[in-house]
């Protein structure tokens, strides 16, 4: 039997899932947590049951490593050689890759290369694919890319307002990112209102530990809040989101500890957020059990994410003019209650309105009340079926050869 396995790399997190192709069928799937902090996770489901387990995992190779010791060990393959192809998400794609390709040596050297698109992820991506290639030589291998479904924006939206030179010479742009993401629950949010996604003006939130906010017009994206790097937009578990630029230099010449541009990146990538402003962890479900017990600065650190998502909400109204829908999803958007509540709440003028016995916990579908004249629905992302779809395409090309 054919299997493919898709494998979704988070900035803190390893998503995968076994499929029997071409029938789309979950064998198995499962998710490293906390990769690289304290009390890291793994859980594999099959058989409608969860495993769970604690252990250490320091990066991204070593999920891979145990992931594969995981599929032996409960018996969902018998050897490696089962798996034929194995898609892998990569962050950025920059203006060289626009749709999913073929890993070849080549490609993988051209992924760690625009790694300066993607720091916390494109490294991470790569160490994925490096790292299959390895244990399985032989599979089909194939890239696919969160920026290709952002190549759609207007100019008017992915320039910055610089002198062209910088765009011509260096591509310096708003790419986006999780695309496959918003392409998902965009596509899934017209097939729940029955409507054709081409009449659609949606604006979708994927809320997890990285967060974007886009607006999809007609199934297509025309903007979207991450920028030239997943640094842009929205407060995030560790990422500030959008900064006056004036900060850096400010923080070089006054704060010793940084020395330079990068250190101040470095900063605003991995020590800021929710995490920075919390001091407590960059987890929605530690910040949470903080805030329940009065921690001011957890208390801050949600109030800050939730006006920054307002914001960028509000922002897509505009860009829109109007919308018929806003989507919630990944780990935060899908599971917080709280979030949507404060977010829509927060948005009444804009003529929604949840509906609270909705608004629960593993709710899938509509939160909005009947009146609600745009319709708030929560829909679980699933970017590993959309990259085993383009698996399949590819081993379909390469039966050929
Ligand atoms: N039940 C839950 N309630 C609140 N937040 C949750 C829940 N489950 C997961 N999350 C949050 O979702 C975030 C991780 O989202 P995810 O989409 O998995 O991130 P990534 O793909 O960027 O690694 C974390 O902040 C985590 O706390
Ligand atoms: C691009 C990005 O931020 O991804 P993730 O949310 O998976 O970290
Ligand atoms: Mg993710």
């Amino acid at each position: 039997m054919e299997k493919t396995l898709a494998i979704n790399s988070g900035s803190s997190s390893l998503k995968w899932q076994l499929y029997e192709m071409p029938e789309e069928k979950v064998i198995a799937k499962g998710i490293f947590e906390r990769i690289g902090l304290e009390r890291s996770m793994s859980t594999v489901k099959f058989d409608g049951e969860a495993h769970t387990r604690e252990i250490d995992i320091i990066d991204h190779r070593q999920a891979v490593l145990l992931l594969m010791d995981e599929l032996i060990h409960f018996h969902l393959i018998k050897e490696f050689r089962e798996i034929t192809g194995v898609g892998h998400r990569v962050v950025a794609g920059g203006e060289r890759f626009k749709e999913s390709v073929l890993v070849t040596q080549t490609v993988l050297e051209e992924i760690k290369a625009i790694s300066n698109l993607a720091p916390l992820h494109n490294p991470a991506n790569a160490a994925g694919i490096e790292a299959f290639l390895k244990l399985l030589p032989d599979a089909v291998s194939v890239a696919v890319f969160d920026t290709a479904f952002h190549t759609t924006m207007p100019q008017a939206a992915y320039r910055y307002p610089i002198p062209n030179k910088y765009y011509n010479e260096f591509s310096v742009r708003k790419y986006g990112a999780h695309g496959t993401s918003h392409m998902y629950v965009s596509r899934e949010a017209a097939q729940y209102f029955d409507k054709p996604l081409e009449s659609l003006k949606l604006i979708t939130a994927h809320i997890g530990n990285g967060a974007s906010i886009s607006a999809i017009d007609g199934g297509k994206s025309i903007d979207t809040s991450m920028g030239f790097t997943p640094l842009g937009g929205v407060m995030m578990g560790t990422r500030s989101g959008e900064m006056d630029p004036s900060v850096i230099p400010f923080l070089i010449e006054n704060d010793p500890e940084l020395k330079t541009a990068q250190d101040v990146i470095d900063l605003f990538n991995h020590q800021s957020g929710i995490k920075g402003v919390s001091e407590v962890s960059s987890d929605m479900r530690d910040l949470e059990i903080a805030r329940d017990q009065g921690d001011k600065n957890a208390i801050l650190a949600y109030e800050m994410f939730v006006d920054r998502l307002k914001k960028y909400i509000a922002q897509y109204f505009g860009v829109l003019n109007g919308a018929d829908g806003l989507i919630f999803t990944a780990g935060i958007g899908e599971n917080d209650r709280k979030v949507r509540e404060d977010v829509v709440n927060g948005l009444s003028w804009f003529g929604m309105e949840i509906l609270p016995e909705r608004n629960v916990r593993g709710v899938v579908g509509e939160i909005s009340t009947p009146t609600s004249r745009v319709k708030v629905l929560v829909i679980p992302t699933d970017e590993e079926v959309i990259i085993a779809r383009d698996v399949e395409k590819f081993k379909k090309k390469t039966a050929f050869l």
